[in-house]
């Protein structure tokens, strides 16, 4: 088991040719244990080709990668074994019913670790009312419910989420958050998440990482990367009854001085920075406009 602060990812210079075409261009980018890191980016930017060479499922052209210790063009049962993987899209096993092929996939664990129950599982994911269902009968929603439930169900220390909240409705991603939040607080469980969802990466991540064209253009928390666009944060406050406003790059060392100064006199304080969704496309648009 890895701890805390330990590099559970670690890619450098990768690189991925398919045919004559080049579609990662040295990708380098680091996970330590525990973190959640979102891998962002357009379509065809290269996340999914990225998260196959992590799996072992994809044999890369050049580059380092080290998943958990082991290089995963060489991974074994054990190294997979601690490993959820949730692809994009899984539509086979149609005549299973959901009970069913949990506790089956979780005797394959059994070996490495302690799997988690079939039922406390299906109720974790909110398909209790669909246990006894065959899969074919799902709907697009509770089958990629019952995805995340194949992925997490050997209790993975590194847990790969390929756009998993795509098909859920508000609720139901409401519920997977908070479900992503517990396995990392809980268990320690190192997440590392593609979304098109911004809002869903920025609830989530600790770090985010940009792919665009194969090539990382940004690797940093999501107030760092405002930062690095906007540069300052916009304070607000309300005192003696005016609303007043300030740009810092500090808005908390602001803050800090403004109730130094002023104590209970400030009120209604508010921190702007750019949203997550705004820092996006404007790196990906610079990165666009010198490619
Ligand atoms: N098996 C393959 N053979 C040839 N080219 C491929 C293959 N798989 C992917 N590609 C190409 O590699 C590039 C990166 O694809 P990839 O699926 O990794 O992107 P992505 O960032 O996951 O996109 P999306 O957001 O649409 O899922 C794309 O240009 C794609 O067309």
């Amino acid at each position: 088991m890895a701890t805390r602060k330990e590099v559970v990812l670690d890619v450098d210079g990768l690189r991925m040719r398919y045919g004559a075409t080049d579609v990662l261009h040295d990708v380098t980018f680091q996970a330590r244990h525990g973190e959640v890191l979102a891998l962002l980016g357009p379509n065809g930017a290269g996340k999914t080709t990225t998260i196959e060479i992590m799996e072992g499922f994809r044999m890369r052209s050049a580059g380092r990668v080290s998943v958990l210790g082991t290089d995963p063009s060489h991974g074994d049962e054990r190294w997979r074994a601690r490993l959820g993987v949730v692809l994009q899209s899984w539509r086979d096993h149609g005549k299973w019913r959901v009970r069913e092929l949990l506790a089956h996939l979780g005797t394959y664990y059994a070996t490495y670790a302690t799997p988690w129950d079939a039922d406390e599982l299906i109720r974790a994911v909110g398909l209790t009312e669909h246990a006894d269902k065959k899969l074919r009968t799902l709907s697009g929603g509770q089958r990629r419910r019952l995805d995340v439930a194949i992925g997490i169900v050997g209790r993975p220390e590194l847990l790969f989420l390929d756009e998993p909240t795509a098909a859920f409705d508000p609720q139901a991603r409401h519920e997977f958050h908070d479900l992503v939040r517990g396995l990392v607080a809980r268990q320690e469980t190192t997440v590392l998440l593609t979304t098109h969802d911004l809002d869903e990466a920025e609830k989530l991540a600790d770090r985010i990482v940009i792919l665009n064209g194969g090539r990382v253009i940004a690797d940093g928390s999501a107030g760092e990367l405002a930062r690095r666009i906007a540069g300052e944060d916009e304070v607000r406050w309300v005192r003696d009854g005016q609303r007043c406003t300030h740009k810092t790059p500090d808005s908390t060392g602001f803050a800090r001085d403004l109730f130094d100064r002023y104590g209970d006199t400030v009120r209604e304080l508010e921190v702007h920075r750019a949203s997550l969704e705004q820092t996006y496309l404007t790196l990906v648009h610079q990165a666009e406009a010198i490619r």
